[in-house]
């Protein structure tokens, strides 16, 4: 086991209630599947947005080697002394390695982590162990396709534009990519019955979408429409899709950004996770999409850019409903429409 040697102690860390009920395989029955690969991938992807926000991808082409070759360089990268950590890529003010605090408005955690924004397929922190940062490029390329035919098929289950939202993130000029790698050292102390220590406060992710991989150490957790939260199983070869909250507004609320939060790992394993975020330009407008909006609909958010959304979530915690000051007010008239009434859905779930 690493060691976090940060100022503060696991009983400075919040825990969480995790009901130990909602485990194994039912939880695993609610959290969607979609094989990337098959004929019926647009509408699967679009009705898992609207349904979960969040799927398992599957036959998503990423190599398993450049997979592991992010995991172990990163795994000897954090079992590194903490102040050569911090020399090779600076204390996360907002980007590079941090320990225990997320953010600057007094989110902890028990974790470490890098933060690295990567446009354009560099890593933007050249102090990297060159092993690490070309194996981060390389998972990164691969990744971003991934983000890139999700996104393609969304923009098809939307019965939008093919190209539209990938083309807000893969391949334009400043889009905001960012990666973090996250790891969640086994907890030292066992946690009362019924609870977990916080590895991740719960959130939504902020971006478009999110796609995460873990090795085969369980902890993430979502929450359902129902307000139940449910672990994720994990699922090394597979990654997992967010709906971020920019897509909740560009859809006008159809697809729900979703909560989620890591509870740390019982027993001696650790938990390493790999995020993509897949973020728009700064100055790209987020509004809801023309394309998907009914006749007479009005839109449930007031348009802001990229660049302000940023600003005013770094204000916030992480729990803060963050979307909430951009919110405009519904009335019954000019609510987007539930599925089975969305003119590109066929009322079954799956849309067509
Ligand atoms: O580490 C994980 O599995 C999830 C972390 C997460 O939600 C995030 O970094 O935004
Ligand atoms: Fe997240």
């Amino acid at each position: 086991m690493v060691a976090i040697t940060a100022p503060s102690s696991i009983e400075q860390i919040p825990l969480v209630q995790c009901p130990r009920a909602n485990g194994g395989q039912q939880a695993g029955a609610a959290i969607p599947c979609v094989d990337l690969s098959a004929p019926g991938a647009a509408a699967a992807v679009a009705d898992a947005c609207r349904s979960v926000g969040f799927f398992r991808a599957t036959n998503h082409g990423v190599p398993a080697r450049v997979v592991e070759a992010l995991e172990a360089r990163a795994m000897a990268f954090f079992a590194l002394p903490t102040q050569e950590k911090l020399d090779m890529s600076g204390a996360a003010r907002q980007m590079g390695y941090g320990s225990k605090s997320i953010g600057s408005n007094g989110d902890v955690g028990w974790l470490e982590y890098l933060l690295l924004s990567v446009s354009a397929n560099t890593v933007k922190i050249s102090s990297l162990p060159p092993s690490l940062r070309m194996a981060l490029e390389e998972y990164t390329a691969a990744v971003r396709e991934v983000c890139g035919r999700v996104l393609e098929l969304i923009a098809e289950g939307l019965g939008v534009d093919r190209s539209l939202l990938r083309a807000m993130v893969v391949g334009r000029e400043g889009s905001d990519e960012l990666v973090r790698v996250n790891h969640y050292p086994p907890c030292p102390l066992p946690p009362p019955v019924d609870c977990g220590v916080t590895g991740f406060g719960e959130h939504t992710d902020p971006q478009i979408i999110s796609v995460l991989r873990s090795n085969r150490t369980a902890g993430l957790q979502i929450k359902l429409r129902d307000g139940r939260w449910v672990p994720v199983p994990p699922a090394p070869d597979s990654f997992f899709v967010n709906v971020g909250d920019a897509l909740q507004v560009l859809t006008n609320g159809r697809f729900k950004s979703v909560k989620h939060r890591v509870v740390v790992p019982e027993g001696a394993q650790s938990r390493l996770s790999v995020i993509y975020f897949g973020g728009p330009a700064p100055s790209q407008r987020i509004a809801p999409l023309p394309q998907v909006m009914r006749d007479g609909e009005q839109s449930l958010y007031r348009e802001f850019t990229w660049a302000e959304y940023k600003t005013a979530m770094y204000k916030t915690r992480l729990a803060d409903h963050r979307l909430g000051p951009f919110e405009l007010r519904a009335t019954a008239t000019n609510r987007p429409p539930p599925p089975s009434a969305d003119p590109h859905c066929n009322g079954s779930g799956t849309c067509c």
